[in-house]
């Protein structure tokens, strides 16, 4: 068994005059530290996958289970990166960074050298004492990543973080957002339209099909696309080779849902 294990999963979101069957018999298994997308047509059930993995729905059948125990029974901190970065207009970059510490009245010495630490490593090293406003819109999303990652939660969920971002601002932060998360060994899902993001950042893509949510396919990431800059790995025959594929996939379960 994986790190997370989602067993068996199937949700339905009931009105008080119909019902959805939203996804159906989701099962897979994801290690420690892997990283891992899904695409799929609109509706197919992405979000609802991540909402039950962060615990904010219990799925109506199935299990998740964190490190073998069932999630319900431990306290997993999740964390988020979302389109939005909520970073405080009135608080410094290493301020929103301590954010966390400080509302469990944790800063210590420690924490704010380590606020440092991964500003640094996330390129914010000369901003510190800088406003969000100060800021271009990927500086602010890697602040928010850095004040995510300061709380060092077990599992982060990406919901299209970079949909509002322009595209060469996207595929800089694709590559550093997926390499600093495996620097730091977090296991990381990833919800995205984008076929060319959920390459550059995974280890593995499911594909889902709609009307339930079903996995349609699963894909393996060749390991030498992940050594490469962004630009490059556009340019890789096994990086179209496998955009070709997915596509194909991708198109046939729209056409057919
Ligand atoms: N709160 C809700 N109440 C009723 N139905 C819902 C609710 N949330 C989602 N659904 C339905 O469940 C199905 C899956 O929705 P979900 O948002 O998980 O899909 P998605 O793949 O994330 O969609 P998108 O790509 O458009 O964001 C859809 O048919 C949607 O209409």
């Amino acid at each position: 068994m994986g790190f997370l294990t989602l067993e068996h999963i199937s949700h339905q979101y009931f009105t008080t005059s119909s019902y959805t069957k939203a996804i159906e018999d989701i099962n897979l298994t994801i290690d420690e530290g892997e990283f891992v997308s899904f695409l799929g047509p609109s509706g197919c059930g992405k979000s609802t996958i991540l909402s039950i993995v962060s615990g904010l729905i219990t799925p109506t059948e199935g299990n998740v289970f964190v490190n073998g125990s069932p999630i319900s029974k431990q306290s997993t901190s999740i964390g988020y990166m979302l389109q939005q970065d909520y970073l405080f207009p009135w608080k410094t970059i290493q301020q929103n960074v301590l954010l966390g510490p400080y509302i469990q009245r944790n800063v210590t010495q420690e924490i704010k050298e380590k606020a440092i630490h991964i500003l640094e490593d996330m390129g914010l090293g000369n901003v510190v004492t800088a406003y969000p406003t100060q800021l271009s819109g990927g500086m602010r999303q890697r602040a928010a990543l850095a004040r995510t990652l300061i709380t060092d939660p077990h599992i982060f969920l990406l919901d299209e973080p970079f949909s509002a971002l322009d595209y060469q601002t996207k595929l800089k932060l694709e590559n550093l957002v997926a390499n600093t998360l495996k620097k730091y060994n977090k296991t990381s899902l990833l919800v995205t339209h984008d076929i060319g993001e959920a390459i550059a950042m995974s280890d593995r893509i499911y594909l889902l099909s709609a009307n339930p949510g079903k996995i349609a396919a699963t894909f393996q990431v060749p390991n030498h696309l992940k050594s490469l800059d962004p630009f490059d790995a556009r340019q890789d025959a096994d990086f179209n080779d496998l955009f070709q594929e997915i596509w194909k996939e991708l198109n046939a379960l729209e056409h057919n849902s």
